[in-house]
């Protein structure tokens, strides 16, 4: 009664078996899940109000085998209550757990979503199949059908009809884009892992279950399991929606100001005393929060500020070529001036060719010399309009709060002048501000939409990551349903946290994001497995060439959010000189845990907390595993920190300070301590345990260690000149009258890293 493979003839439903009934589900043993496709094969009986049979056809996940009933219509059934195990729509799943059986000799299938299905399952109890262990074991790996069997039932006229067939060899085609896991392909085949791993090693390949086969290898490795590959291309674009750009669609944005400048000019109290303003105009009661980014309203129009550290933000997402700032704010204290941090800001702006406002602040400051600021600035090229420059440079106070509407209304006049325009029709792009994990909420982004109107429900796609927009929060943590181009939002319904810069994507449906996403992910493991073997070799060759390369200091590092990961890792990377290589294993969102702990054991290296605290299964980890654990809340801090680190890698200086001088003026033997000069301290002291040389005319005799030290037969730690004393060498006897220890010391400095 078993389906077995190339068995095409009916197989008669049978009822359980006797006891099955009341079995209790015992949740043992590995679950299978099975999808239907609805078949209309069968006219309808016109009145039959007796239960339709079932419309099932059922497709075993792993596609070798059919198993098919022939049935009325889908209108049909429709039309009736839902019988246990009919299907109305193709993409109901059915899933069987399996359980010993009830005379515990063999294995039974229980169809859980049938009972799930009728929510009777106390009543009717558990619908199974007995099998044997060879059977369930080929049902599991997909070599033969699982049995589709209910309760037993009245057929109709025609009755029901089970079909088994085996797969159409044109459907055993497998369609490969670059390459494929052996995981996968053996999923994709109905073949275990294992099964396949071992037909590499006796290709003379070793592989792992989740390393990347090329498309030469997975078709070599299918075609003997009679599977066809057929190659197709991957390219993103054509998953991404068409956009046709049309000037009449355009219309005016906010511009995104991101603010810069020196470190303590200012920019973070701005930034506050900008929020703080906006929402004070605003309704009462509005709840600023820190999500990266926010918008404010001014006379003139509003907005988008990026709230996130200026060097950081612009560097970084510039790096990844998210150009996504329309105007810099150079922060000046005016009683400070330019410094270097401000000379770099101005760099990184003329190179992003990005207008820049000035903003001199600390106005309220006794010291404030706006004069002089202007002097330096222009000598930068920045040259104010009313000494006939063309740059906006407004003075104000973050403290007082003073002309803080005037350098808005500046900004939203720079914006005019730029003409910044987006179309808010088309489908939505836009850039990761930040990003982070939420314990409650999952992967929270904050998104900058930069064209079209980003809405919940949307399919989208960012890096690797993908999902709908479940939910979105202004800066004011107001849930809002759309956001348009130039304003910011957090986004909650992604599958993982993206990286700050990236871009994200709406995309037609879920399926075409997942697609987009799961192709670059198998880009990056790639690309990070040759970069493994890549430096392996390149290792390899060094070391050998030169007897040990540079060390490295391996790193994982968690931050509280992205940009602040990214902003670490960047920093730290930074670090490396031609001594010691900083190596980052990951950089990643969330608290310190204890496989960040475990990887950084792995691997030999230390891990660092940014903004975050370590949970404390990871602190015990780290002093099981002697893993090095820091958090830091201050980034100089944390490069200092990593700076040590690196230094205790390496060996450190030896150098030797000389003690002093003794001559031997008689031998003696002391049993047990063997031979002991009796000497004279010359000059400087004598310590115990210090190293010494033995030096007899004028010739190096012997160099090592003191043994004893003693003066009067009392143990001492130091005889200073002019005194007697006793020395002993450690395994040296040969002394004489006349020869000379020279004691010294080998103190141990470290290396500096350049
Ligand atoms: N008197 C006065 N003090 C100010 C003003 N703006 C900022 N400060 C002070 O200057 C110090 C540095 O300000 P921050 O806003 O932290 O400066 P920052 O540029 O963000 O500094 P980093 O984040 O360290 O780069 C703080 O003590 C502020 O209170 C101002 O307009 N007037």
């Amino acid at each position: 009664m078993q389906a077995r493979p190339g068995q095409t003839g009916p197989v008669r439903p049978s009822s359980p078996p006797p006891g099955a009934a009341g079995a209790p589900v015992q949740p043992s043993g590995p679950t299978i899940m099975v999808g239907g496709v609805p078949h209309a094969q069968v006219a309808p009986t016109p009145g039959a109000q007796a239960r339709p049979t079932a419309t099932q056809a059922v497709v075993i996940s792993r596609p070798l085998i059919q198993v098919r009933r022939v049935t009325p219509t889908t209108t049909q059934a429709k039309q009736y209550p839902m019988a246990p195990g009919r299907t109305a729509l193709g993409t109901e799943k059915r899933e069987y757990k399996v359980v010993p059986d009830h005379l515990g000799r063999g294995r039974e299938l229980v169809d859980v979503s049938k009972n799930k299905e009728r929510g009777q399952r106390k009543r009717t109890g558990p619908e199974t199949t007995s099998v044997s262990k060879q059977e369930l074991s080929d049902m599991v790996w997909g070599r033969i059908a699982i049995p589709i069997r209910g309760k037993k039932r009245k057929p109709t006229k025609k009755g029901a009809k089970t079909q088994i067939t085996q797969m159409a060899e044109e459907k055993k085609v497998i369609k490969l884009q670059e390459g494929i896991s052996v995981s996968d392909l053996g999923q994709r085949m109905g073949v275990r892992t294992t099964e396949l791993i071992k037909k590499l090693m006796a290709m003379q390949k070793m592989a792992t279950a989740n390393q990347i086969l090329d498309a030469d290898t997975a078709e070599l490795i299918a075609t003997d399991y009679h599977w066809k590959v057929e190659r197709v291309g991957f390219e993103v674009e054509d998953y991404l929606p068409e956009v046709t750009a049309k000037a009449e669609d355009e219309r005016p944005r906010p511009p995104v100001v991101t603010i810069m400048g020196h470190v303590d000019h200012g920019k973070t109290s701005l930034l506050d005393a900008i929020r703080q303003a906006s929402v004070a105009a605003g309704e009462a009661g509005g709840i600023t929060q820190h999500i990266g980014a926010y918008s404010v309203t001014t006379a003139r129009g509003d907005v988008t500020f990026l709230d996130t550290p200026g060097h950081e933000a612009f560097t970084s997402m510039r790096a990844r070529g998210a150009n996504v700032t329309d105007i810099v704010v150079l922060v000046v204290a005016a009683d400070d001036g330019v410094m270097p941090q401000t000379i770099e800001a101005i760099k990184h702006a003329k190179l992003a060719e990005v207008p820049i406002v000035v903003a001199i602040n600390k106005i309220d400051v006794p010291g404030a010399n706006l004069d002089r600021v202007k002097k330096d600035l222009a000598a930068h090229e920045l040259v104010p309009e009313e000494w006939g420059g063309d740059t906006i440079m407004v003075p104000v106070s973050a403290k007082t709060k003073q002309n803080l509407d005037l350098l808005l209304e500046n900004l939203a006049l720079q914006a005019e002048v730029l003409e910044l325009t987006s179309n808010p029709s088309r489908p939505s792009v836009g850039a990761i501000v930040e990003a982070k994990l939420d314990r409650g909420r999952g992967p929270v982004a904050t998104v900058l939409v930069q064209e079209g109107t980003l809405k919940l429900g949307d399919a989208i796609v960012t890096g690797t990551h993908y999902g709908r927009v479940r939910a979105m929060n202004n800066s004011r943590g107001e849930s809002v349903k759309e956001v348009k181009p130039g304003y910011c939002a957090e986004v909650i319904g992604l599958s993982g946290v993206p990286t700050a810069g990236d871009a994200i994507n709406v995309v037609a449906d879920e399926k075409a994001a997942k697609q987009i996403a799961d192709h670059r992910g198998m880009k990056e493991r790639q690309a990070d497995l040759s970069k493994v073997s890549r430096e392996s070799l390149e290792q390899l060759f060094a070391k050998t060439k030169a007897g040990g390369g540079p060390k490295e200091l391996r790193v994982v590092i968690k931050a509280d959010v992205q940009g602040s990961a990214e902003a670490v890792r960047q920093a730290v990377e930074k670090l490396t000189t031609h001594k010691v290589r900083v190596v980052i294993i990951d950089a990643g969102v969330g608290a310190v845990t204890e496989t960040d702990v475990m990887r950084a054991a792995a691997s030999k290296g230390v891990v660092l907390g940014f903004n975050v605290k370590p949970e404390s299964g990871a602190e015990a980890a780290a002093k099981a595993q002697q893993v090095t654990l820091q958090s830091y809340s201050i980034i100089y801090e944390l490069i200092d920190g990593v700076r040590l680190e690196m230094e205790g890698l390496l060996e450190p200086i030896r150098t030797e300070r000389k003690l002093g001088r003794a001559e031997v003026r008689n031998t003696f033997n002391v049993p047990k301590l063997g031979t002991i000069a009796g000497a004279a301290v010359l000059d400087g002291v004598i310590k115990r345990g210090s190293f010494v040389r033995l030096m007899r005319e004028n010739k190096q005799l012997f160099s090592g260690k003191m043994a004893s030290l003693r003066r009067f037969k009392d143990d001492v730690k130091e005889v200073a000149q002019g005194f007697e004393c006793g020395i002993g060498i450690e395994n040296f006897n040969d002394l004489k009258a006349g020869d000379i220890i020279e004691a010294y010391e080998i103190e141990e400095t470290r290396q500096s890293l350049s």
